[in-house]
């Protein structure tokens, strides 16, 4: 079977919500008083886009064949990004065939290695590779968990992210995950706080429903170990990215010292096989959470997730929508996934992606059966303009 060619690769931004899920408006739970590494500052302890945490916006590559058919994701990344998809990596897409992703993968890891390797040059790389994966599946007709070896399951479950796992609970996940508010700067007080609001959700939770905190890279050894051993008494079930991405013998120390019982988590930010090749040779985590559109995209989180398999790790990507959607569920060390919940108040189910997919799917009652449309089966919403910044 050949493919046509691939013809022209379009590198567009567009602002509001979208895959820089941290662009929301004012109020959102997703930015009221977080813990962040920026948290030593008292003027940005308040909202983490006071610091520009929503500084990229989303990125949308389009990649189109010869034959016209378009394939497309998003990332985040934003006008940089788009810069490093026009000016360095299309000229290894245009005019090679779409099922050669894996050269292609290696020409823009390499090309870009001088001055890429992780962050936001990763990010623009991943956000190609989606799109040709999606290109792909839409040249096959088939949905990319068909390509990437078919379903272990009939469907994904999920666990929420949000400051309320409680409504998350009634919304039929299986589990909730807490942004955590104080850092090592607000001391004792701080880490008080942090774990009587534990102690309340626990309350309102019951025992069985799993409850994880997710620090953002916000603490210190010590900090993170002191705050494991008492979250530990409300049954925590992970203590997630609680120091640097670069930390490795952090989280080696912090895994050895974590209670019997507690999961250390990270990844979402840690880039390549080379990257989770760490965590995981230095025994760094219990589950490795990497982002789709950020660790190099499908052709690497299938280097990445064989790794972790062959030591037992699971992979539980961090939310990325369709794009993580179809991977877990093609993958036995992925029995469940993350959703993001993107509402202001946590209170009801919205697209994580919203509004820039149409058909974009999220869980009912915590589960999702995906369906058979090719590619990552979602469409560019045509009220979201988009803007191409550069060209080549
Ligand atoms: C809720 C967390 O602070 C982050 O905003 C979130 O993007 C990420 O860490 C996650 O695991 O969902
Ligand atoms: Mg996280």
């Amino acid at each position: 079977m050949t493919f046509p060619l691939i013809k022209h690769v379009r590198a567009f931004v567009v602002r509001g919500g979208g895959a820089d899920y941290h662009d929301q408006g004012s109020g959102h739970w997703i930015d009221d008083h977080i813990a962040t590494p920026m948290s030593r500052y008292p003027e940005y302890r308040q909202s983490r886009q006071s610091f520009g945490i929503n500084v990229l916006g989303t990125l949308v590559v389009e990649i189109e064949a010869a034959d016209g058919t378009v394939g497309f994701a998003v990332t985040t990344g934003g006008e940089p990004a788009a810069y490093i998809v026009e000016k360095h990596l299309a000229r290894f897409l245009e005019g090679a065939s779409v099922t050669d992703y894996e050269k292609i993968w290696d020409q823009m890891y390499f090309s870009t290695q001088f001055y890429g390797r992780k962050g936001l040059v990763v990010n623009a790389l991943s956000g190609v590779d989606l799109a040709l994966w999606d290109l792909l599946g839409k040249l096959r007709k088939e949905p990319v968990y068909q390509l990437l070896g078919g379903k272990v399951r009939e469907e994904l479950q999920f666990y929420a992210t949000s400051s309320r796992p409680d409504l998350s609970k009634k919304l039929g996940f299986i589990g909730g995950k807490m942004p955590l508010h104080h850092g090592p700067a607000e001391g004792e007080e701080g880490l008080k706080k942090n774990i009587a609001e534990l102690a309340e959700m626990r309350e309102r939770v019951g025992d069985d429903f799993w409850l994880m905190l997710d620090c953002w890279m916000s603490l210190d050894l010590n900090y993170a170990t002191r705050l494991a051993h008492e979250a530990h008494k409300h049954g925590l079930k992970w203590i997630e990215e609680a120091l640097s991405p670069d930390d490795y013998w952090g989280y080696r120390d912090l895994k050895k010292n974590a209670p019997k019982g507690m999961l250390v988590t990270t990844g979402e930010h840690e880039a390549t096989r080379w990257g989770f090749r760490m965590l995981l040779e230095m025994d760094c985590c219990d589950i490795i959470q990497p982002d789709v559109g950020w660790c190099g995209g499908i052709t690497e989180l299938i280097k990445i997730s064989a790794l972790a398999d062959a030591r037992g790790v699971m992979v539980i990507p961090h939310g990325s929508s369709v794009y993580s959607y179809h991977f877990v569920i093609t993958r036995h060390n992925s029995p469940f996934a993350e959703f993001l919940m993107m509402a202001p108040d946590a209170d009801k189910v919205v697209p994580m992606f919203n509004p820039l997919l149409l058909d974009e799917p999220v869980p009912v009652n915590g589960r999702l059966k995906l369906d058979d449309k090719p590619g990552f089966g979602v469409q560019l919403n045509p009220a979201c303009k988009l803007h191409r910044p550069y060209t080549h």
